[in-house]
């Protein structure tokens, strides 16, 4: 099982996601609410230059005009973009024919049923979908799980790989993937203590994530 940590704004939060042994970072920048994890692309490129091997930089933002999409991945040496809000299929081609190399998700809210449909919309243009929760105030990072039955349901019917996101912990993290059975897993809120990223929720999680038993199902069509 892969898994991210999201939400990494020092050096310190990403010395603990890479000793924890995460396959992925996500630094936070352009989000439209008040969180204190945000970072400028030239703060994650700085980070990002810190990472060994076999560890991937990721982009998160609300920003949705391809322009903009494009300027941050460029600035935060990011080479994968997880896009939280709305944009359209051809959106996110035009940022693909500028970044060819770029590894592009598309988060999908759960909130109802409807979120399988969406989430096949956008399987054709994404490289994977993230399932993640929204509140009235806030697009991700919440910290609040949703209904991991749609997610499953995502993943039997998604052809992309499909990442789990929302409100996972190390407590959770292995019965939701045992229902979910998702590509990865991604978290933010769960390894956190007092309101500050934790080493030992942070390596309990990917512990936890990673002696999940999961049957293999292919990602490759
Ligand atoms: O993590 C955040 O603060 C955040 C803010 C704005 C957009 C996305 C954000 N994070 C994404 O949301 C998931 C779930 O977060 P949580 O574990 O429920 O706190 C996180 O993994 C990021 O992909």
């Amino acid at each position: 099982m892969r898994v991210k940590i999201c939400g990494t704004a020092t050096f310190a939060d990403l010395a603990c996601a890479v000793t924890a042994g995460a396959d992925a970072v996500g630094f936070l920048m352009g989000i439209t609410h008040v969180t204190q994890d945000a970072v400028t692309p030239e703060a994650a490129a700085a980070m990002a230059a810190a990472l060994p091997p076999f560890v991937e930089p990721v982009a998160v933002t609300h920003l949705t005009k391809p322009t903009d999409l494009i300027r941050i991945v460029d600035a935060s040496h990011c080479t994968t973009l997880q896009i939280q809000d709305m944009v359209t299929p051809e959106d996110i081609a035009e940022v693909r024919e500028a970044l060819p190399y770029l590894r592009i998700v598309k988060a999908v809210h759960v909130m109802d049923a409807s979120a399988v449909a969406t989430a096949k919309d956008f399987a054709g243009a994404a490289d994977a979908i993230l399932l993640d929760t929204r509140t009235v105030d806030r697009i991700g990072g919440t910290g609040i799980p949703h209904d991991w039955n749609i997610s499953a349901k995502i993943v039997e019917e998604c052809l992309v790989p499909v990442i789990l996101a929302g409100g996972l912990t190390p407590e959770n993290v292995t019965e939701a993937i045992r229902r979910v059975r998702p590509y990865a897993v991604d978290v933010h809120t769960g390894v956190k203590k007092n309101g500050v990223r934790d080493a030992e929720r942070t390596r309990a999680f990917v512990v936890n994530a990673r002696s999940a038993p999961v049957p293999h199902t292919s990602i490759m069509g």
